[in-house]
């Protein structure tokens, strides 16, 4: 049942209408027809007016009028009008749809003049669909008149004519003695009206053999016997040869016509439901434009705007009335050559669509990025038609990727290259020294003290500082050199012109200098210093990573050279740095271990000669290196935040040695040293007096020595702490004065018990004037603040009697002892009594 439409070449009427077209006028009568209708063996005689088609008349009505016995009726009265017509040129398919919407089994076919120039029927459309497909399918069975009308031979015509009205059938089986014995059909009627038999019997028709086809035959076949006779109607058989119904033509095709019409009300109904869709899709279509945040243009075919929406005026400026018409090079922003949009266009042309991102220029002027997608739409015909462009806004996007890659790649505090960008820089680097057999310097910089910084200054401060250093670094740096910020105080340097040492030695101390000059921040000056290590590639490393480390080896030398240095990587250093790594690891378990123990020197009075107190000093005895000095591992417990662990130990050990000894009857004031990052924890002052507290000791036997490192990190703290343990009795002591920060203010708002100078000034005093006015000096003013004076590291009696003249208070060195185990210290004790 399908006949492919081809929309090119459809099938038209003219193609397939009957054209023998028999007419007549409205004045003919009906006995001129039933003549004309017989002579021609037609069904149908189209009347005209004027050559205009008004009605239809078919052998059924004449016969009517016959059978009623009107055959003077007008024409006019009898025919179907006004008639139905189709164009000649129209498409069997439209003429198909007529006849169906408009319930006619017949069209009159016109010219274009309205002239009939031939007659359609439902039964030669149905034929045009090419059917032998479905007549395969069924037999003669399924649709015959298996209770078909019979009428007796002995009957006439005239009563069969009535019959056939009444039943409205085409055709009667005729039987004598209750056999089948012929057919009366609709032509049969005409014909013998035609010849005035109205009056004869039927069975004068009987002499014809009567033809017939059996039931089980496929209507395929049944139509082949159909033509072959040129019968309208056939009797049919069943399989003992009995006449059992009644089959016509026009039934065969009917039953092919049913499904073809529910086919087509079928498609006709599926195309109303696809409009209707397309409809709805439509004013979707347009609802998601206008709502789109997507700008869409549309474009005909030459390019020019027929339609935008709103997120389009948004993005671009324009509004609809300033585009329309126009093309979309408006919005170009002279970014893309000729050749970017050449291959645009031959995408779209070749491809049908076309996708990447375009710079273009807004009304205002600003230029903006913007991922564009177009595609050409093309007509039935498969020619473009229109082109339709979506895109979107790329400016936010593109900030938030640049943003992405900056923090992905630069350090957010001081926009310096972060490790990624360093290491990726560094390979570059190496790579080509390499290959040009170059030298490259890598550099680790560390802010001296930036705790400190932070702790008395707050972070926000600490972050300004970093900038500073960042800034002021960079600076200094040659172009394709590069400074990153690795976090924290450590920036990396990676210097690629350094053939000369002198050279780099002069750029590293430039970049000391240049950091070290005063940062102003919020009204405060500060002022900060760096220590950097630095190794070569090739000498020291042929890795990023090796080269590091090396770097990272040197400036723990420059931080043990005193820092606001800088260092060399040199592979003899790098073996003292891995022993301090282990000792710091060792330096862990020491604790645990007992390995601490404490040593008393003492002190002497100037005047007596008697000595009742003494320094405590630490001493560590590894279980593999034996004495270790505190010079080394103090320093380093201080790295290792286990200061206040040993310093508490200490503090403890010596009040209990302090209690041992009063027990035997000798009451020994002991001074410990306390370290500046005993003081930062804040609370040293309170942990000292519950210790004492503990030993049930009284505080006169306990003194504290400190530095002057502890007033520059944390004055606050150390302030505090001097004030609580001398409110409690406890004696401060300031050590090692005149070396490190000196600075009398200290002395001048603290308030301490002692003074210690450094062996520094004493080493020299018998042959240095300086020195020796220096320590009278110091001496003169302690005694005018009302502080009593320590020598410390006298080894010479000459040192003892200069000393003695400028009334210094007590001495502690090695000419009267050295520092000594607890039981030797008593034993001195009480030997110099005795
Ligand atoms: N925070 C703490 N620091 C401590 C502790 N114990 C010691 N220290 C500090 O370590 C530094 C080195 O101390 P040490 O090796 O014990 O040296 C002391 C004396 O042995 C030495 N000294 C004494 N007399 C002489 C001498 O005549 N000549 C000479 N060459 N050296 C001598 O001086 C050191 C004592 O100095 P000071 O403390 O400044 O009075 C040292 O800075 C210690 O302070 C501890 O428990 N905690």
């Amino acid at each position: 049942m399908s006949r492919t439409p081809d929309r090119n070449n459809p099938l038209l009427v003219r193609h397939i209408a009957q054209t023998n077209l028999i007419t007549c006028t409205p004045d003919a009568t009906a006995e001129s027809l039933i003549r004309l209708m017989a002579d021609q063996q037609i069904g149908c005689i189209v009347v005209c007016d004027n050559r205009l088609p008004v009605g239809i008349v078919t052998r059924r009505d004449l016969i009517s009028l016959w059978a009623d016995q009107h055959e003077n009726a007008p024409i006019t009265e009898l025919m179907s009008a006004p008639v139905s017509s189709v164009s000649e040129w129209e498409s069997v398919d439209e003429a198909e749809h007529r006849l169906i919407a408009e319930g006619v089994r017949h069209l009159v076919v016109t010219k274009a003049s309205g002239e009939a120039c031939g007659i359609l029927s439902e039964t030669d459309v149905v034929n045009s669909h090419g059917i032998e497909h479905d007549l395969f399918l069924r037999s003669v069975e399924e649709i015959a008149d298996h209770a078909p009308l019979t009428v007796d031979g002995n009957s006439t015509v005239l009563s069969a004519l009535q019959k056939l009205k009444a039943s409205d059938s085409s055709a009667l089986l005729i039987t004598q003695h209750n056999e089948v014995c012929g057919i009366f059909t609709e032509r049969d009627a005409v014909t013998l009206i035609s010849q005035n038999m109205q009056d004869h019997n039927l069975s004068d028709l009987c002499n014809n053999p009567l033809v017939t086809i059996e039931q089980n035959l496929s209507l395929y076949k049944a139509r082949k016997v159909f033509h072959q006779h040129q019968f309208q109607h056939l009797a049919i058989t069943n399989h003992e040869g009995k006449i059992t119904g009644l089959i016509s033509y026009s039934d065969i095709l009917q039953s092919v016509e049913s499904d073809c019409v529910y086919h087509l009300r079928e498609l006709l109904n599926e195309q109303d439901r696809a409009l209707e869709q397309s409809q709805h899709s439509l004013k979707l279509a347009d609802k998601v434009i206008e709502a789109s945040m997507e700008a869409i243009v549309i474009c005909d075919k030459n390019s020019l705007i027929l339609r935008v929406n709103p997120s389009f005026t948004e993005i671009t400026g324009y509004t609809s009335e300033e585009v329309l018409g126009k093309n979309p090079s408006i919005l170009s922003s002279g970014r893309h050559n000729e050749r970017f949009y050449t291959e645009m266009w031959l995408n779209l042309a070749e491809q049908g669509f076309w996708q990447g991102e375009i710079w273009n220029r807004r009304r205002d002027g600003s230029v903006y990025p913007e991922w564009l997608s177009i595609t050409s739409i093309r007509d039935d015909s498969g020619n473009i038609s229109q082109y339709a462009a979506i895109f979107t806004d790329l400016t936010e996007i593109k900030k938030s990727e640049a943003r992405i890659k900056r923090l992905a790649y630069f350090d957010e505090l001081t926009r310096l290259p972060n490790r990624k960008l360093f290491n990726d820089r560094l390979q570059l680097s190496l790579g080509y020294a390499k290959e040009h057999q170059h030298r490259i310097a890598v550099a680790y910089i560390d802010v001296d003290f930036f705790q400190q910084i932070n702790d008395l200054y707050g972070h926000e401060t600490g972050d300004k500082v970093l900038k500073e250093v960042g800034r002021r670094i960079e600076h200094e740096l040659d172009n394709g050199d590069t400074v990153a910020r690795f976090g924290g105080d450590e920036f990396n340097l990676i210097l690629t012109d350094v053939d000369n040492t002198p050279h780099i030695s002069e750029f590293l101390n430039r970049l000391l200098n240049t950091v070290n000059q005063p940062i102003l921040i919020d009204d405060k000056e500060l002022k900060v210093t760096i220590s950097i290590g630095v190794s070569f590639y090739p000498t020291d490393a042929d890795n990023a990573e090796s080269l590091l480390k090396c770097a990272d080896s040197a400036v723990h030398l420059a931080k043990d050279f005193g820092r606001n240095s800088f260092r060399f990587f040199s592979s003899e250093q790098h073996q003292q740095i891995q022993s301090r790594y282990q000792m710091g690891s060792d330096l862990q378990a020491a604790l645990d271990n007992g390995e601490f123990q404490l040593y008393y020197q003492p002190k002497v009075c100037l005047q007596t000669g008697r000595s009742d107190s003494c320094e405590a000093l630490l001493r560590w005895l590894h279980p593999q290196l034996g004495f270790i000095s505190p010079v080394e591992f103090i320093p380093l417990a201080e790295d290792l935040g286990l200061i206040n662990r040993i310093g508490d130990f200490v503090i403890a050990e010596a009040c209990r040695q302090i209690a041992a000894w009063r027990k035997q009857g000798a009451e020994i004031n002991v001074a410990v040293n306390v370290s500046a990052k005993q003081f930062q924890q804040g609370d040293i002052a309170e942990r000292i007096l519950a210790t004492l507290q503990q030993q049930s000791l009284p505080a006169h036997l306990l003194s504290v020595e400190l530095t002057e490192s502890c007033f520059l990190y944390c004055p606050e703290e150390t302030k505090r702490a001097i004030n609580t343990l001398r409110s409690q009795g406890i004696q401060v002591a300031i050590d090692d004065f005149g070396t490190g920060y000196s600075s009398l203010s200290y002395i001048r708002t603290m308030e301490l018990d002692t003074l210690k100078i450094d062996r520094s000034f004493l080493v020299n005093l018998g042959d240095s004037e300086v020195d020796r006015a220096i320590v009278t000096s110091i001496i003169e003013m302690s005694h005018i603040l009302g502080l009593k004076v320590v020598a410390e590291g006298i080894e010479h009696q000459s040192q003892m009697n200069i000393l003695k003249q400028m009334s210094c208070d007590q001495l502690q060195g090695f000419l009267l002892a050295r520092p000594m185990p607890a039981d030797a210290f008593i034993n001195w004790h009480q030997h110099q009594k005795a």
